[in-house]
């Protein structure tokens, strides 16, 4: 019966420039990742170039699984039927806390080579390899919600698509202090960088930014070099000066409407939210107005004079996380309380399976993992749950009640989920928006 290693080769690599051009390896690499999304692939060099030097900037870890055998007149040898990335970037855990995570972005396998277990061997030998160089944590973000659960994964954060209609005037209750700019996106890198830095930092959910997702925010570049035309920006500055906001975005006719499209909105303060809502909302000659990355717990909607301007259009899973190593995870965070809490983490891929206690006193918590006579995992735990359902609530941005209503997560002593709730309460509303 033919396996896996009888057909395919798999193959880590570092993407690579030489003489100007990507490396053949890279560009088919790209190639294959382009094809799987549906998006236009432009195989001019420069472009090609261009894709491997934002990957190159990110260190990313290429994985491409390859045919053994090629037929003629079929996609090139270089071409990988399977393709997948991996790098490293800061995640807020809570408090200001960065911990690296392990990324994981264009997963994809050809259409003609699915179901066979590609995607299997990919993720579960870049998770292991994960764990053995010492990961907390990884994350990728998903194109479909059914996919990665089975392999640890658990949605950590939401993202809503709001739209707000401005055919009546939109106004706020309350005036923001500071002051808005319009700026030039194509200059606005440095300054975007810094905002970007220190709403990663007050922000738990937040993953930072990747060359990629940079060039889509600021320059409208989904791949190749050159810059949206249409992109617009605005600064906002706080009272003393300081640029502690910014937004793009890009405004197009849609029938009798003018819509105007959010590309990036990124705050350090709350002035600076409600600020560049101020000016977004009195641009004229827009009748409305669309965003796809807004908080769940959005300040908008106690902020609008009338609420029922803003139309919650879809709400969905944004970050999923995956613990690694529940000790090295559950450390890293803060806690909201002092208590201790016993964990029985199940986790089908042997990386987090075990048994836990969780003391937190003073805002920090130390884990021991707990372990029976006969070496298992430690009976008697007061809470049982996957590891995907720990990712979940690991940032508090899924309530541990909740999912224990869901049937996720099983209290085995009285009050176990109500101390545990207390415990993972975060700071402010989890949100990130980092896409990768
Ligand atoms: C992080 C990211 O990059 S998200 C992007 C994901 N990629 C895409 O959406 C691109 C289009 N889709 C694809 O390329 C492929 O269908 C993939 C990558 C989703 C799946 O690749 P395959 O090699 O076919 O998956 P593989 O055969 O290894 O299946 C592994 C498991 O996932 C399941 N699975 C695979 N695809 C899906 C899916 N779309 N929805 C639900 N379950 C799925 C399989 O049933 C299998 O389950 P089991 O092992 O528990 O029985």
């Amino acid at each position: 019966m033919p396996s896996f290693d009888h057909d395919y080769e798999l193959r880590r690599f570092a993407p690579e420039i030489v003489d100007g051009a990507a490396t053949p390896a890279t560009a088919g690499w790209v190639a294959a990742e382009r094809l799987a999304f549906h998006e236009t692939h432009h195989d001019d060099p420069e472009t090609v170039a261009a894709e491997a030097r934002r990957m190159i900037t990110d260190d990313r870890e290429l994985t491409g699984v390859y045919a053994r055998e090629t037929r003629p007149g079929t996609l090139g040898a270089d071409q990988p039927v399977g393709t997948f990335v991996s790098f490293t970037k800061t995640l807020n855990v809570g408090g200001g806390r960065l911990v690296d995570a392990h990324l994981i972005s264009d997963v994809t396998v050809r259409p003609t080579h699915r179901r066979r277990g590609i995607l299997r061997r990919m993720m579960t030998g870049d998770l292991h390899r994960a764990a053995e160089r010492g990961a907390a944590v990884a994350a990728l973000t998903a194109t479909e919600a059914t996919i990665y659960r089975r392999f640890g994964f658990g949605p950590a954060t939401r993202q809503r698509t709001i739209s707000m209609s401005k055919r009546e005037p939109l106004k706020l209750l309350t005036s923001s202090r500071g002051t808005v700019e319009l700026a030039d996106p194509t200059t606005l890198g440095p300054v975007a960088e810094a905002v970007f830095d220190a709403f990663h930092a007050r922000t738990t959910g937040s993953v930072d930014r990747h060359a990629g997702h940079w060039s889509r925010m600021l320059a409208g570049v989904d791949y190749g070099t050159k810059p949206d035309p249409n992109l617009r920006a605005a600064l906002h500055f706080s009272p003393e000066g300081t640029p502690d906001g910014y937004v793009t975005y890009r405004s197009a006719e849609r029938g009798d409407d003018v819509v105007l499209t959010v590309v990036d909105l990124v705050t350090a303060s709350d002035d600076a939210y409600l600020g560049l809502w101020e000016l977004l909302a009195s641009i004229d000659l827009v009748t409305e107005i669309t965003w796809k990355a807004a908080p769940i717990d959005d300040v908008l909607v106690h902020a609008l004079a009338d609420n029922r301007h803003l139309t919650v259009a879809r709400e969905q899973d944004h970050v999923w996380l995956r613990i690694l190593d529940p000790v090295a995870a559950l450390e890293a965070r803060p806690y909201a309380a002092d208590a201790t809490v016993t964990l029985r983490v199940h986790d089908r891929l042997g990386l987090a399976d075990g048994t836990f206690r969780l003391t937190a006193s003073g805002g920090d918590g130390t884990v021991e993992r707990l372990v029976g006579p006969d070496g298992d995992p430690a009976q008697g735990a007061d809470v049982e749950l996957d590891v995907s359902v720990l990712a979940s609530c690991y940032l508090g941005g899924s309530d541990v009640v909740t999912l224990a209503a869901a049937g996720l997560l099983h209290e085995h002593a009285p009050g176990a989920v109500q101390r545990l709730r207390t415990l993972l309460t975060p700071e402010r509303s989890v949100y990130g928006v980092t896409s990768f």
